[in-house]
């Protein structure tokens, strides 16, 4: 069953299209990680999912229910962890996560979720002076409160340091386990991949990409060259590019900027946030160097 079926969502702010035409489903008890860059559309996308903000058109439904019309119903079953989480300065970690049981009406023991994202020697401490990964950390047990059948994160590895990434692993991991579908963001794809059963890469506000981990890291990994559709080219992207670690070679043509990596997935995934950023990605492929391509590399000469 779908836990989550998007159709064809677009969301407009003013002149800005921030989600255009996204459809996707998420399965019961699925980890799908939804990665992109900086203003991609992901917050927009999850906000959408739990009606804090009205899609322009398309929609969303979560467990089966129209997100815009029973979100009460959607958010009762859902564990949330959103960018800019509002801690209570005056309240201690162990004060939020009492609070979120009382509003949910749950048994959990507190100590034990402060326990699970490590931060049960600070509970007492008030949530003001904790650090941005402390306030993380409380935001992820405050989101598992409940049990609850879907996990959505924003960026949840926001600010933490490589033990509270690993935290943050192994809490996905034990939700997944007993069965909660998990849907989380994030612009880095190392954070998303050791986790995620499939993944989704939002440029632009469309999905560029979407499936099973080893087989996009295939795809991005495999091939030495990334094709890019673009709607326009600058000298300035040009000389973007060829600055990623991992990049041998750029050049322009008909329309399309290959690029030769020597590097995996990161330097493609990151020369493909590159070009988002600059607003003009359309489409790519990945393409094993051809002996076409090794000759063309020798006869043309630089772009
Ligand atoms: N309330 C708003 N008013 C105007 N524009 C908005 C609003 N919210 C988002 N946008 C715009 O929509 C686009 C998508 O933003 P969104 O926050 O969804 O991206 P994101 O992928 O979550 O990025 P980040 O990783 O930076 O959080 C951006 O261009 C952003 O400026």
């Amino acid at each position: 069953m779908s836990v989550i079926e998007i159709d064809e969502l677009t969301k407009q702010f003013g002149g800005v299209t921030a989600v255009d035409g996204l459809s996707l489903s998420v399965e019961e008890g699925e980890v799908f990680g939804f990665l992109g860059p900086n203003g991609a559309g992901k917050s927009t996308t999850i906000n959408a999912m739990l009606d804090f903000t009205k899609p322009s058109s398309g929609e969303i439904r979560v467990f089966g229910r129209d997100a815009n019309r029973e979100s009460v119903a959607v958010r009762e079953r859902a564990g949330l962890l959103l960018e800019g989480y509002g801690a209570y300065p005056r309240l201690t970690g162990r004060e939020h996560v009492e609070h979120a049981i009382d509003t949910k009406d749950a048994d959990d023991d507190p100590d034990a979720l402060l326990d699970r994202v490590g931060l049960r020697e600070a509970a007492d401490r008030r949530a003001g002076g904790y650090s941005k990964g402390m306030r993380q950390r409380m935001a992820l047990a405050v989101a598992l409160v409940g049990d609850p059948d879907l996990l959505v994160l924003d960026e949840p590895s926001t600010g933490l340091d490589p033990n509270g990434a690993r935290t943050l692993r192994e809490v996905v991991t034990e939700e997944a386990n007993r069965g909660a579908t998990v849907f989380f963001s994030s612009h880095i794809l190392e954070q998303v991949d050791a986790v995620a059963d499939r993944i989704g890469i939002l440029l632009d506000g469309s999905l560029a990409a979407v499936g099973e981990v080893g087989e996009l890291q295939r795809e991005l990994g495999a091939g030495a060259t990334l094709s890019v559709w673009v709607s326009a080219v600058s000298d300035e992207l040009l000389a973007g590019l060829r600055e990623i670690a991992g990049v041998s070679e750029v050049r322009e043509r008909h329309g399309r900027i290959e690029i030769a990596c020597d590097g995996g997935g990161e330097t493609k995934l990151r020369a493909l946030n590159a070009i988002a950023d600059a607003g003009v990605f359309e489409d790519f492929e990945v393409r094993d160097a051809s002996l076409s391509d090794v000759f063309s590399k020798y006869t043309e000469g630089p772009a």
